[in-house]
């Protein structure tokens, strides 16, 4: 059977997407990000599920750094689930908001609930963990007035009570997901896909005037429609930046390689981290 591992332990919105996404498949949660792709890098796993981004808070830097930087590994599908974060409490808790002294969640989801944290519970103390999951885990381990920031999902897993449904401060929230494996026909996902993507990384040779126009006209002038661009630093340095490009088109013969043979005369270095379908899922 294929093994599919996700940033866990029970009841994470990673979780909520792979059991959606994916029928027939052994699942084994890891605690971080890293040690879930490490897992898919290393073949303990044949793919890995982890996010990437949030409607409301953006992306999930330690995701693409990690991919980046330290274990490259091809995406092969995208998963987009809707978020709905809810307040969970023990069941004992009685009382009013007031009396929690401290809410712990991913520091993704905390942030998707900043305004509701601000009016309704200034004193509570933020505790960051390494995802929704492992906070609901902690309440209810504890016999204190806490709570925690997650879904339904790890209400039920984990014996809690949902003190006020749909918290995050915007509505239409999403969170985008990605499954990394080294072969691409490894898992089906028994939907239909919504559309398909090809995500590019982009380092440029040196700072100067124009340079980021000129990557973009080369998308620009072959009519490739771009859907994100991200930088994030190099980490060699103040000013180093390297940029993930997606554009709204699956790989193909003509498009592409013309493109990155164009940004290679600039002195760019193009790699291809995945061309891949996007499944929108309701929940
Ligand atoms: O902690 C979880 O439940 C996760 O799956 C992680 C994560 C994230 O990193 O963005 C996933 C979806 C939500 O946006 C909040 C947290």
């Amino acid at each position: 059977m294929v093994k599919i591992g996700y940033l866990g332990p029970r009841g994470t919105f990673t979780k909520l997407a792979v059991d959606t996404a994916f029928n027939g498949v052994e699942t084994q949660s890891f605690t971080t990000i890293p040690e879930c792709i490490d897992a898919v890098f290393n073949d303990q796993m044949d793919a890995g599920v982890v996010p990437l981004e949030n409607a409301i808070e953006g992306t999930v830097q330690l995701t693409v750094d990690y991919l980046v930087h330290q274990a490259r590994l091809p995406i092969i599908a995208e998963i987009v689930v809707p978020i709905q974060q809810h307040l969970l409490v023990s069941p004992d808790f009685s009382g009013d908001l007031s009396k929690v002294t401290n809410v712990y969640s991913h520091s993704h989801a905390i942030a998707q609930c900043h305004q509701f944290l601000h009016l309704h519970m200034p004193d509570a103390d933020m505790g960051f963990t390494t995802s929704t999951g492992r906070a609901a885990e902690i309440v209810s381990n504890s016999s204190e007035d806490i709570a925690a920031i997650g879904n339904s999902l790890a209400a039920n897993e984990y014996g809690l009570r949902i003190h006020t449904e749909n918290i995050h401060d915007y509505p239409n929230n999403h969170t985008r997901f990605l499954v990394l494996a080294k072969d691409k026909n490894i898992a089906s996902i028994n939907h239909e896909a919504e559309t398909e993507k090809t995500s590019l990384l982009i380092t440029l040779p040196s700072d100067y005037a124009g340079a980021l126009y000129q990557v973009l006209a080369a998308f620009a002038w072959r009519k490739m429609n771009l859907s994100k661009i991200e930088s994030r630093p190099m980490k060699t340095g103040l000013g180093n930046y390297f940029f993930i490009v997606d554009v709204n088109q699956p790989f193909d013969d003509v498009l592409f390689p013309g493109v990155k043979a164009e940004l290679e005369a600039l002195g760019c270095n193009v790699t291809i981290l995945g061309t891949y379908p996007v499944y929108q899922m309701d929940l």
